[in-house]
């Protein structure tokens, strides 16, 4: 028997996720998963399954380190959705430090960008969810600090 069609009122959620939105100087940080995990080669922000009985904030913390070696702080929670395979996402604005050094951990990431939204919104390699995220930026259903205008490509590409 084939599955209902995708709805957000009845679908249930299977877990729960937190994602990292880091930015500096108009740019995005932004992953490449690796070959060893779920959407392979997809690009989207560093971010992970929140643990049983984890904060969004904490399972930000701690994904980020683990992921990206640097710790971060994560600043307050933009948005929140739910993706055509069931994951809540709770997408949270976070502030690393401008040195920061970042060392992937090449078990879960295979490199990281920093994009413009632009260019994230144009690459072919986006995660769905992701592309919904971008659309309802620009839909204005919420803002992030630091962009003068985030759908305008910059000057400097
Ligand atoms: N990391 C990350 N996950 C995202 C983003 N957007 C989005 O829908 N997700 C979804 O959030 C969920 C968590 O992703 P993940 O696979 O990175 O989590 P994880 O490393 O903890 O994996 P695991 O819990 O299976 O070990 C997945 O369903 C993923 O598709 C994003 O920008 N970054």
């Amino acid at each position: 028997m084939s599955s209902p069609p995708y709805n957000p009122q009845t679908t249930p959620v299977r877990r729960k996720a937190a994602v990292a939105v880091i930015v500096r100087q108009q740019r995005l940080l932004v992953i490449r998963r690796s070959q060893k995990v779920a959407a392979p080669g997809k690009l989207c922000f560093p971010g992970g399954g929140i643990l049983p009985d984890e904060t969004e904030h904490d399972a930000v913390v701690r994904e980020i380190a683990e992921e990206m070696g640097v710790m971060c702080f994560p600043q307050q929670k933009i948005w929140h959705s739910q993706t055509s395979w069931g994951t809540e996402v709770a997408w949270w604005s976070a502030d690393i430090a401008a040195d920061a050094q970042l060392q992937i951990n090449e078990e879960e990431v295979a490199e990281f960008f920093w994009l413009h939204p632009t260019q994230l919104h144009a690459h072919a390699d986006l995660l769905p969810s992701n592309h919904e995220f971008l659309t309802a930026w620009k839909l204005a259903k919420f803002t992030i600090a630091g962009f003068s205008d985030p759908f305008v490509p910059l000057a400097d590409g």
